[in-house]
């Protein structure tokens, strides 16, 4: 009964997938943050990357969102061999073009990822600039993409990458936002802490493969939204299948009921949603988790397993 009424409401209050040139509506509430994930074709030449992203950071804009988020590596193709080409200081030619469209368009943007050099390090890090074109955050991807999948994938960002050692938080007048970026997505930890501090959306640029994705790129991002009751996008670039890595695609929105509100396939998208802030504290009222913890007997438990 009592699932059925949250269904009937989410349904109420459910957001949708628009593909590219898709109309919105545009009467929200002052608790309503829309969203928009652009789920962009990335190349190899990065002008033409970041020429991209800025008109479909236009096209969301348009589209009502004001919170726009773009895929881990957006000017780059994801992958060990490009990063050190790619990389550039933050602030730089990519990082400017995110400053100046935000400003332009009036939005917040949430630059996915570029890869980042800081003296002789290289780090994979998530910009996210304000409407008046400043720089609110910076996340650089705290675990490094290091899997040995025989017959699926191998992968090694820690041969040419060093972690960020920090958490990212930025604030919308809606709600706190937690930062990951992909990899991070596998670790309960983090995103529980962010839950801690306050966030009631949890963003992660991500590029899942077609080995990983398919198995749990929309498990742990279920995972991550009914463990701490919050939404959470996540957002990929679109699938080339002729690319050196081919990501899986399918950016999403998941509600923190668990849901999917928002999807799109492999193909170049822009998906939107509109985040209910009083949702999220009507699924924390209807099954409060966070007041029921028994931290009493987690902690005495992990005090044991470390002597
Ligand atoms: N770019 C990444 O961190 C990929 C993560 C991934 O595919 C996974 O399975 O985890």
């Amino acid at each position: 009964m009592l699932h059925r009424l949250a269904s009937l409401l989410f349904e109420l209050s459910k957001s949708y997938c628009g593909v590219l040139g898709h109309e919105v509506n545009s009467k929200m509430a002052a608790s309503t943050l829309r969203i928009a994930l652009i789920q962009m074709r990335v190349g190899e030449v990065k002008a033409e990357n970041v020429a991209r992203a800025v008109q479909l950071i236009k096209e969301a804009a348009g589209g009502g969102a004001q919170l726009i988020a773009l895929p881990e590596c957006f000017n780059s193709p994801y992958g060990t061999s490009f990063f050190p080409k790619y990389a550039e200081e933050i602030p730089g030619e990519s990082t400017d073009a995110l400053r100046d469209a935000a400003k332009k368009f009036g939005v917040f943007v949430l630059g996915g990822s570029v890869p980042e050099r800081s003296g002789d390090q290289l780090f994979n890090t998530c910009t996210v600039w304000g409407p008046q074109g400043n720089m609110i955050a910076k996340h650089r991807k705290m675990h490094l993409f290091d899997i040995n999948v025989p017959g699926g994938i191998v992968f090694r960002e820690s041969d040419c990458l060093s972690p960020g050692n920090g958490l990212t938080i930025f604030e919308l007048p809606h709600c706190k936002i937690g930062v990951g970026i992909c990899y991070d997505m596998r670790f309960a930890e983090l995103a529980q802490l962010y839950t801690n501090l306050g966030c009631k959306v949890l963003l992660y640029p991500g590029a899942f493969n077609m080995t990983t994705g398919p198995a749990h790129w929309n498990l742990l991002q279920r995972c991550r939204a009914v463990d701490n009751q919050v939404y959470v996008g996540t957002i990929s670039p679109a699938r080339d299948p002729n690319g050196s890595y081919v990501a899986w695609g399918h950016s999403s929105v998941v509600s923190p009921w668990g849901e999917v509100v928002s999807t799109c396939e492999d193909e170049e998208a822009i998906v939107y949603a509109d985040l209910d802030m009083d949702y999220v504290e009507k699924v924390r009222r209807m099954i409060p988790v966070h007041n029921q913890k028994r931290k009493d007997i987690y902690e005495v438990i992990s005090k044991q397993l470390k002597n």
